[in-house]
């Protein structure tokens, strides 16, 4: 930078636009140290352009990391700042106590439901029931074991049933055949678009196969979470709260979690870091967290639900039930390990809180249209 070694004051004057422009014109020597400044701030304002447009892209700076530490530190941003619901840690406090520490052991498909043959048709059929493991309440007699059964018999029926370009054609009514269900499914039309959007990104970056989006993760639950919500829309279980970016992950997190269940920790079932996957923020967890007096819900918000009233979805009401139930569960797991020395996962934990609550024939939960959950 021979030729225009300029003090800091000047630099930082030029950046403001001001002062060179009207010394360039008294003579050439500062001529030539403005034009090499216009082409310098060219320079920069290109390079910049290029960092704003690879984040536009989402690039960079949403590693995997991120995005799980986002479910996190949402959650808790949430827990802190929430008014409808709150965590009460002497609830806390009793359940750990109650326990002892230990959770009861649930055996993953302890309902005998799932389609499993130890290959890669297993993970297909997985991703399929997590594509579409949201929202039974609208219709009474529909539960998740209808889907998991209803899919496993079809893909008994018919092995190449979940191939990406039937994922990509299924109608309502042959999805409906498909389940062996007598009326139109609740958000049946939303629950085909994201058929289709997994046949048809599965077909244009997988080559078809879901094994092959779990093999492209390194066996990290962490990277297979960022991997899916980066390709499957359908899968981004986010919210805004109070203008933050709330993350929540449920069903990308939740098939993780199946993997790890149904391949018993091995093959495609294996994640060195299955202990950073949350709790499921669903419609049952939340619920029986708030019959064991963990979660407590404000009068107003108590009675809706109790009224088997709507909640909207993004409404602060629905934010605040779903973080603060990965909240809850986070603060359980650092309560267990301080006052008990043992290490438990958040999948364990809510194996054991989900089949609790779907075994109890009364339990209220909150009803929100959702394809996240
Ligand atoms: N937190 C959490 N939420 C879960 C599951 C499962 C099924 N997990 C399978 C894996 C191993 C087990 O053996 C299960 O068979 C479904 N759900 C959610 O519950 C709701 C369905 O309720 P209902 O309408 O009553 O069927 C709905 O939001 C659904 O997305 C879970 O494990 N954890």
């Amino acid at each position: 930078m021979s030729q225009c070694c300029l003090a800091a004051a000047d630099i930082s004057a030029f950046l403001s636009g001001n002062s060179l422009n009207a010394a360039a014109s008294k003579s050439a020597k500062l001529r030539n140290v403005f034009s090499f400044f216009r082409s310098e701030s060219d320079r920069v304002r290109v390079t910049r352009e290029k960092i704003r447009s690879r984040r536009r892209r989402g690039g960079g700076f949403s590693g995997p990391h991120c995005a799980m530490e986002e479910v996190k530190t949402s959650s808790a941003w949430v827990a802190s700042r929430s008014s409808h619901v709150f965590v009460d840690s002497s609830g806390l406090d009793k359940l750990v106590d109650k326990i002892h520490g230990s959770i009861p052991k649930v055996e993953w498909d302890f309902e005998g439901i799932h389609y499993f043959d130890n290959g890669p048709l297993t993970v297909q059929y997985l991703f399929v029931l997590d594509a579409l493991n949201f929202c039974f309440w609208p219709d009474e007699d529909l539960n998740y074991d209808d889907l998991a059964v209803g899919l496993k018999v079809a893909l008994q029926n018919d092995k190449s049933a979940f191939d990406a370009d039937r994922l990509q054609s299924y109608t309502g009514t042959q999805l409906r055949k498909l389940l062996n269900w007598p009326r139109p499914l609740p958000l049946e039309d939303e629950r085909v678009r994201l058929l289709h959007e997994v046949g048809s990104e599965l077909k244009r970056s997988f080559a078809g196969k879901a094994s092959n989006l779990v093999e492209a993760c390194g066996k990290s639950a962490v990277s297979l979470v960022a991997l899916i919500t980066r390709h499957f829309p359908g899968f981004r279980d986010h919210s805004l709260y109070k203008g933050h970016q709330v993350f929540l992950y449920k069903r990308a997190q939740i098939f993780a979690s199946d993997l790890w269940g149904a391949f018993k920790g091995q093959g495609y079932g294996e994640f060195y870091d299955i202990g950073s996957i949350t709790i499921f923020a669903d419609y049952i967890v939340p619920a029986v967290l708030r019959e064991l007096g963990v979660l407590r819900y404000s009068s107003d918000l108590a009675g809706t639900i109790d009224a088997n009233a709507e909640i909207s979805s993004g409404s602060e009401e629905e934010v605040e039930i779903r973080a603060c139930t990965i909240y809850a569960v986070e603060k359980m797991k650092d309560l267990i390990k301080a006052k008990f020395g043992k290490q438990v996962l958040s999948v364990e934990l809510d194996l054991w809180l989900w089949s609790y609550g779907v075994q109890s024939p009364y339990l209220r939960h909150h009803r929100t249209l959702s394809i996240y959950y």
